[in-house]
C-alpha cells in the first residue's frame, strides 16, 4: 500500500491551475532559462509565447493564474518568472528519483545531464539483473531490484517519490505494484505499456515511436496537399507550429 507519505508539490492543484497550464509551464521555463543564461532581463508575451510555441494570450492567461501580469510596454522580468514557474511546478526542491531497468535507455536516462539542472537527483539506479549489480552507470552503482523497497523508503530525507520505468513491458506493471507499494507516487513510464495505478499516483508516458507515427501522419498530409490539394502548411492544421505539444493537439508525453 503506498504510504502516507505526502511527496507531491504543494503548487498548482490546490489552487485551482488547469492542468493544460501545467503542462505549459514546463514549456514556458525552457524558453525562459535560455533567455536567462543569455542574461536578457525581460520579455514580451509574444516573444516568449513564440520561443515556447504557444498562442500568446494562452501564456497571458497562464501567467494570470501565477499572479503574475506583467509590465506594459516592458513586459515580464525573466529571472522573477524562472523563479515563479520553478515554484509553482516544486522545482525549487530537490526531487531524488529511481530508475528502474538499466539497459540501453536506463543508462542513457540516467546520463542525462538535465535532470540534475532541473532539480532531479538520481537516487539510485536499479535492474533486476545481478551481473549488472555493483556496475557504475553515470557514476553509480547499480542497485539490485531485491533491494527496491529499501531504496524508496530510506532514501533522505523522505524517501523516493518519482520513478521512472525503462524495463521491458512484460516487466513494467509489476515494477509499478513494486514502486507504489514502497511509497511512489509519481511515475513516468517508456516501458510500451499501459500501467494501472491507484488514485493518487500519476502516471506519465513517454513513447517516441507515437511521437514518430504522429510526424508521419503529418508528412503524409503534407504530401498530399504538395500535390495540388492547397496551401502547404505546418504541422496540417493552417497554423504556424513550432512543437505540437500541451498547447498543440497531441501531448509529447502523454498521460496515461
Ligand atoms: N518510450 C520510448 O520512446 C522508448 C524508447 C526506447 C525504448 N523504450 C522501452 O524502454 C524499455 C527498455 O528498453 P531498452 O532498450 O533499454 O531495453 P534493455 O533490454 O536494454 O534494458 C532493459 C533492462 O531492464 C532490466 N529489467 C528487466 N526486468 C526488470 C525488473 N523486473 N526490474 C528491474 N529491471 C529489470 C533488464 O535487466 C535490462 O537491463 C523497453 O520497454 C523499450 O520498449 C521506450
Amino acid at each position: 500500500m503506498a504510504t502516507g507519505r505526502n511527496h507531491r508539490p504543494a503548487a498548482s492543484r490546490g489552487r485551482g491551475i488547469p492542468e493544460a497550464t501545467v503542462a505549459r509551464l514546463p514549456l514556458y521555463l525552457r524558453a525562459l532559462t535560455a533567455l536567462s543564461e543569455r542574461s536578457v532581463p525581460t520579455v514580451s508575451s509574444e516573444e516568449l509565447a513564440a520561443a515556447a510555441g504557444v498562442n500568446s494570450a494562452k501564456l497571458r492567461k497562464d501567467f494570470s493564474y501565477l499572479g503574475s501580469y506583467g509590465t506594459r510596454g516592458v513586459g515580464y522580468d525573466v529571472e522573477y518568472l524562472v523563479y515563479q514557474i520553478s515554484r509553482e511546478l516544486g522545482l525549487t526542491q530537490d526531487w531524488p528519483v529511481v530508475i528502474v531497468g538499466i539497459g540501453n535507455l536506463g543508462a542513457a536516462l540516467a546520463n542525462y545531464g538535465g535532470f540534475a539542472s532541473r532539480g532531479f537527483r538520481i537516487a539510485a539506479l536499479i535492474d533486476a539483473d545481478p551481473a549488472m549489480t555493483g556496475k557504475q552507470v553515470a557514476g553509480l552503482p547499480v542497485r539490485h531490484s531485491d533491494e527496491l523497497e529499501e531504496i524508496i523508503r530510506d532514501t533522505p530525507p523522505n524517501g523516493v517519490s518519482i520513478g521512472v520505468i525503462a524495463t521491458p513491458a512484460g516487466a513494467a506493471q509489476p515494477v509499478c505494484d513494486r514502486l507504489v507499494e514502497a511509497g511512489v507516487t509519481s511515475i513516468l513510464n517508456f516501458a510500451p505499456t499501459v500501467l494501472s495505478v491507484p488514485e493518487g499516483v500519476d502516471v506519465r508516458k513517454v513513447d517516441l515511436s507515437i511521437e514518430l507515427q504522429i510526424l508521419a501522419f503529418h508528412e503524409q498530409r503534407k504530401a498530399g496537399e504538395d500535390a495540388g490539394a492547397g496551401p502547404v502548411t505546418r504541422g496540417g492544421s493552417g497554423k504556424p507550429t513550432t512543437e505540437t505539444g500541451p498547447d498543440g493537439d497531441i501531448p509529447a508525453v502523454m498521460p496515461a
